[in-house]
Order: structure tokens, then sequence, then C-alpha cells
């Protein structure tokens, strides 16, 4: 396709998503939705409950297969990688994680490493390394011998970054990772991401938080009823009539007291 080529000759390309249309059982959940996430950048999904945040990362991640589209990364068509393939390119952090895995919190990392296990046996021999940079990385070795089930909402979610880390991915998938933190980790995880990026990760991640997008994002796309209705740099697209129409809030951009840098108020001016 012509503009997998194009994205080629940029050399390094971010993530092209077009026409992406997922359905469930006969229930159509995402329209047609098209955006770009630019590369070595942190990009933010945002949108109301229920809007298909969720559903579209699940689908560039390989959990749900899309009905229609093409997604690309770095100039490859995903969908036409093999599993193992996809999973060294790409890691996904869900919202949601298990409870009650009976398994040490280094073993759940350990499972990262999974598509870079030899076929015919043999070890991994960068495994221990990245496993222990994960750890490290994503602030979860101080319990890194401590059952999984045992953990805080927030270790937790620490725990399943490690376990993306340590797979080493080019494109790095999240769903809400700040929803169980306090806001000095949320300030710290988006320190975090800002580092990888840096080193040329690309990062998706659904946020609630429109002020920290707004702040932390190097772009966003906002998705309302299953459709991309905006995208773009946060300070232009998310103007105080768009966020009207998608949430019902009042909002203005204003000067950050602490920061200095622009921010976004948000409220009802009557409550
Ligand atoms: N398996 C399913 N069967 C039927 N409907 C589903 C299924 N999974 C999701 N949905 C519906 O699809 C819509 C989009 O869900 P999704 O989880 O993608 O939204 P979201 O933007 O991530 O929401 P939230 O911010 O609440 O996490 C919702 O209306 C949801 O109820």
């Amino acid at each position: 396709m012509s503009w997998m080529r194009d994205a080629d000759a940029s050399g390094g390309a971010g993530l092209d998503v077009r026409g992406l249309i997922v359905r469930v059982g006969r229930k159509e959940l995402v329209h047609g939705a098209a955006f770009t996430a630019p590369p070595g950048a942190i990009t933010a999904l945002l949108g109301p409950n229920g809007a298909g945040k969720s559903t579209i990362l699940r689908a560039i991640a390989g959990v749900e297969s899309p009905a229609a589209g093409a997604l690309a990364f770095g100039g490859e068509d995903l969908l036409g990688l093999r599993r193992r393939e996809r999973a060294r390119r790409v890691a996904f952090v869900e919202q949601d994680v298990a409870t009650d895995l009976p398994i040490d919190v280094r073993d759940v990392v350990a499972l990262g490493r999974t598509p870079y296990e030899p076929r015919w046996g043999g070890r991994d021999l960068g495994a221990p390394t990245a496993i222990d940079a994960a750890l490290v990385a994503a602030r979860a070795e101080g319990f890194a011998e401590r059952r999984f089930a045992s953990l805080s909402g927030g270790e937790r979610q620490r725990v399943m970054l490690a376990r993306a880390l340590a797979q080493e991915p080019r494109l790095l998938l999240l769903d809400e990772p700040t929803n169980h933190l306090d806001v000095a980790a949320q300030l710290e995880l988006l320190v975090l991401l800002r580092e990888h990026t840096s080193r040329g990760m690309t990062i998706v991640t659904a946020l609630h938080d429109l002020s920290l997008a707004a702040d932390q994002a190097d772009a966003v796309v906002v998705i309302a009823d299953g459709r991309v209705v905006a995208s773009g740099p946060a300070r232009t697209t998310l103007t105080p009539e768009l966020i009207r129409d998608v949430y019902g809030v009042t909002a203005s951009w204003t000067e950050n007291p602490v920061t200095g840098r622009p921010m976004l108020a948000l409220g009802h001016p009557a409550a």
C-alpha cells in the first residue's frame, strides 16, 4: 500500500490507523476510526466512558481482530505479522488486571519475554537483564519477590507495566495506566514514559485525566461513540468547544501557576 511505502521512506514512522472497524458479536463498537500516533511520542486517547478507547487499543494490540481497516507501525502492516513477531513490537497493559494469579511478581514480568523464548528449546539469554531493568524502570523492584495477588492496585499496575517493558516493545499501548496511582505516582509514570519516548518508543495511552493529557501528551486523539472526532496537538485540539461537545463540561486554557505551562482548567461554572 502506498501509505506504508511513504512511512518506510520517512524512516521510523509511528502508528497509522485507517478505517478501523471493530465488531463484537453483531454489535459494531468502532466505526471506521482513523488517526496517526507520531513515533517517539506520547499520544493520549481521550473520550467519555464507553467511547471505544479500550476497544481501539485491543484491536491495535491484536486482542480483538478488526472487521475492517489497516494498522501499520513503523511502516509495517501489523495485521500481516505473526503473533510472535507482533509481540516483539507491540506491548499492551490492559486496564483491569487479574487479581488471583498465584505466582510471584518476577514470574509475571518474565511473561513479557515469551516472544523471545527460542522455539526449539534453549534459553532467552536477554531475559534476566531485561526483567531486572523493567522492574527498576517501573519502580517495582521493591516487591519483585512477592506474590502478585498480595499487591495493591497501584503496585499491580507497576508490575504489569514492568511486564510490558520486559517485552522491549517499540510501540507501548496503555489503558488508563494512572487509574490506581496517587498523584505523585501519576507524575512519576509520565516521567518514566517520557524517558522511553526519548529513546524512541512510541506510546499510545488511554487517559481519563484531561488535564494530565493536556500537559503531558504530545498528541491527543478524541474518541466519541466509536469515532475519532478530533486529533492533533493537545493545545490546539482540546478547544473549550470540543470539550463541551464531547464531555458536557466547561473548559478554559490558563497558565499553571506551579509549572508555568499551559493548563486546562475544567468544571461546571455553577458547581
Ligand atoms: N464484549 C462486548 N460486548 C458488547 N459491548 C461491548 C463489549 N465490549 C465493549 N462493549 C461496549 O463498547 C463500548 C466501548 O467500550 P470501551 O471499553 O472500548 O470504551 P472505553 O472508551 O474504553 O470506556 P471507559 O472509559 O469506560 O473504559 C461500550 O459501550 C461498551 O459497553
